[in-house]
C-alpha cells in the first residue's frame, strides 16, 4: 500500500520537470496518475530538491484549511505548476490548464519521520 508520503511525493514533487510546455499538465497529471477514474480539479508541482520540499516541515507553522494546526509554509518562494482541469474537460479526456509560478507553498506534515502528507495552498 502506497505510504501517505509517497503519494504526497508522487502527486507534488516533480524536482527535474520536462520541458512539456503548456501541455505539462496534461502529460503529468496521467503520468502520475492522478487521471485514472475521475479528472483531479486541481494539483500542484512543485519543482524544487525532494530535500527542500521536506524541509518545510521544520518551517513556519500555519492553521491548515481544515484548521487542522499541522501546516507549515516555505520560507522561500518554490517554483511550482498548478494545473486546473480545463471547463468542459470530461473525462477520460483530462485536459488542464498549465501555470507555472513562484509562490509560498503551505503543506500538511505527519508521522516520524515527520514529513509532507498533503499540499494545503500556495500564497
Ligand atoms: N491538515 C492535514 N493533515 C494531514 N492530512 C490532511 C490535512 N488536511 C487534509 N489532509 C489529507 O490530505 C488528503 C488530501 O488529498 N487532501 S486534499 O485537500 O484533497 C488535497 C488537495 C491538493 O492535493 C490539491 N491542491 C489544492 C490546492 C492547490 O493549490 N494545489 C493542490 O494540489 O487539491 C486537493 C483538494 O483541495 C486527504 O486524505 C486529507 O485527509
Amino acid at each position: 500500500k502506497e505510504s501517505r508520503a509517497m503519494k504526497f511525493q508522487r502527486q507534488h514533487v516533480d524536482s527535474n520537470p520536462t520541458n512539456y510546455g503548456p501541455n505539462y499538465c496534461n502529460e503529468m497529471m496521467r503520468r502520475r496518475q492522478m487521471t485514472d477514474g475521475r479528472c483531479k480539479p486541481v494539483n500542484t508541482f512543485v519543482h524544487e530538491p525532494l530535500a527542500d520540499v521536506q524541509d518545510i516541515c521544520l518551517q513556519g507553522n500555519v492553521t491548515c484549511k481544515n484548521g487542522q494546526p499541522n501546516c507549515h509554509q516555505s520560507v522561500s518562494k518554490m517554483n511550482i505548476t498548478d494545473c486546473h482541469l480545463r471547463r468542459g474537460s470530461r473525462y477520460p479526456r483530462c485536459t488542464y490548464e498549465t501555470t507555472q509560478e513562484d509562490k509560498y507553498i503551505i503543506v500538511a506534515c505527519e508521522g516520524d519521520p515527520y514529513v509532507p502528507v498533503h499540499f494545503d495552498d500556495s500564497v
